[in-house]
């Protein structure tokens, strides 16, 4: 990324306001994967959080640190390399522009489609010339997430009592699973140390929540994610480059007719040092129908969604802004619901 000037950053700053006050929050949930209490605290921290951390994983550490090394090759190219793979469509390389309606972040990030099948023409530019060791470490690094995201909902299904155990975790085995994986690259601003910022903040990745069913992140040691409590409190996630931190999606929260909640989420830059995140985003075949599953609901108990596929939802998604509510545009109204329950 360029040197930019004082105008030019205004756009990615944020204003703190005091309602909004950001603490350190020592209480994330953290769950043992080995442990065999991991089923209650992951449904626990699901429907409090919509996050949590995950501990005991049994991902291999040096997988994480070879993509981690092999991204910060790719990011470490000229801006020219590095735009033969851009701008992305919605895959490829991206700098700044989040999304293609007027979200912007202090990053620069790959998004993969993780289908073999699905090519995009603008990844191939990612793998070029001398980065088979970059492909083999993505491919490796997926198929590790797979198995997680297999087990981490497999869980989820038992711990909420839902028979077969498989009920979530079949929706990303299907072979025409839609997942994504995203590198973000939030590279340090040193310009904003010479500036007065008055408390204001460097928006890396702005507030949101995944559409998907489950998303796992890990990041290297810099700090920057921040999580919204119920409350409204935006709290610091401190990193932990050995863990990994799992997300509720949008989809997610409708399969457990709201039970479980998606996490509102953030990143904001540091000024001295560079984060680099990498994230696999789980969701369904596009067309598979979203709905509560019936082993969630309790007797006369009601779907709080209208009944929507991924592929309608993803659409409604990627037609609005990072912030916006978007399940609000699929939730019933209160009457449609009394009226169903008459
Ligand atoms: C502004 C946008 C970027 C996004 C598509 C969207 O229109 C709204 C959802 C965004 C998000 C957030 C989670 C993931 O990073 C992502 C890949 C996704 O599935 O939804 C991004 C989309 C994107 O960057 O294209
Ligand atoms: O980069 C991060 O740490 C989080 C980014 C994120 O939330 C996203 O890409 O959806
Ligand atoms: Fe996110």
């Amino acid at each position: 990324m360029v040197v930019v000037s004082q105008p030019a950053l205004n756009q990615f700053l944020q204003i703190k306001t005091c309602k909004n006050t950001t603490t350190l929050l020592s209480g994330i949930p953290v769950v043992d994967l080995s442990s065999p209490e991991a089923k209650t605290l992951i449904v626990k921290a699901c429907q409090e959080f919509g996050f949590f951390k995950l501990v005991n994983h049994g991902v291999p550490l040096d997988f994480m640190a070879n993509l981690e090394n092999e991204a910060l090759k790719f990011f470490n190219q000229a801006l020219s390399e590095k735009d033969k793979a851009g701008p992305p469509d919605p895959f490829g390389y991206g700098s700044k522009r989040i999304g293609s309606n007027g979200d912007m972040g202090w990053v620069e990030y790959l998004l993969l489609n993780t289908n073999p099948d699905i090519i995009s023409p603008k990844t191939l530019f990612i793998f070029r010339e001398n980065s088979e060791i970059f492909r083999s470490a993505v491919k490796k690094y997926i198929s590790e997430m797979k198995r997680l995201c297999y087990q981490v909902l497999e869980l989820m299904a038992d711990g909420l009592g839902i028979q077969p155990r498989n009920a979530f975790s079949k929706l990303l085995r299907d072979e025409k699973s839609d997942c994504c994986f995203r590198v973000n690259h939030y590279p340090p601003c040193p310009e904003l140390q010479a500036i007065a910022l008055n408390g204001r903040n460097l928006i890396g990745f702005g507030e949101h929540t995944d559409p998907q069913i489950i998303s796992v992140l890990r990041s290297n040691n810099t700090s920057g994610l921040q999580i919204c409590l119920r409350d409204g409190t935006w709290v610091l996630v401190p990193p932990d480059q050995t863990s990994f931190f799992i997300n509720v999606g949008d989809a997610l929260q409708v399969m457990t007719n709201g039970r479980f909640k998606s996490v509102k989420h953030r990143v904001l830059s540091e000024t001295s040092k560079s984060r680099l995140s990498m994230i696999y985003f789980g969701g369904p075949s596009l067309s598979e129908k979203i709905v509560p599953l019936p082993s969630v609901m309790s007797k006369d108990e009601e779907s709080l969604y209208k009944e929507f596929t991924w592929h309608e939802y993803k659409k409604a998604a990627y037609k609005s802004r990072l912030a916006d509510n978007r399940l609000s545009l699929f939730e019933k109204s209160a009457t449609q619901t009394q009226t169903q329950t008459q």
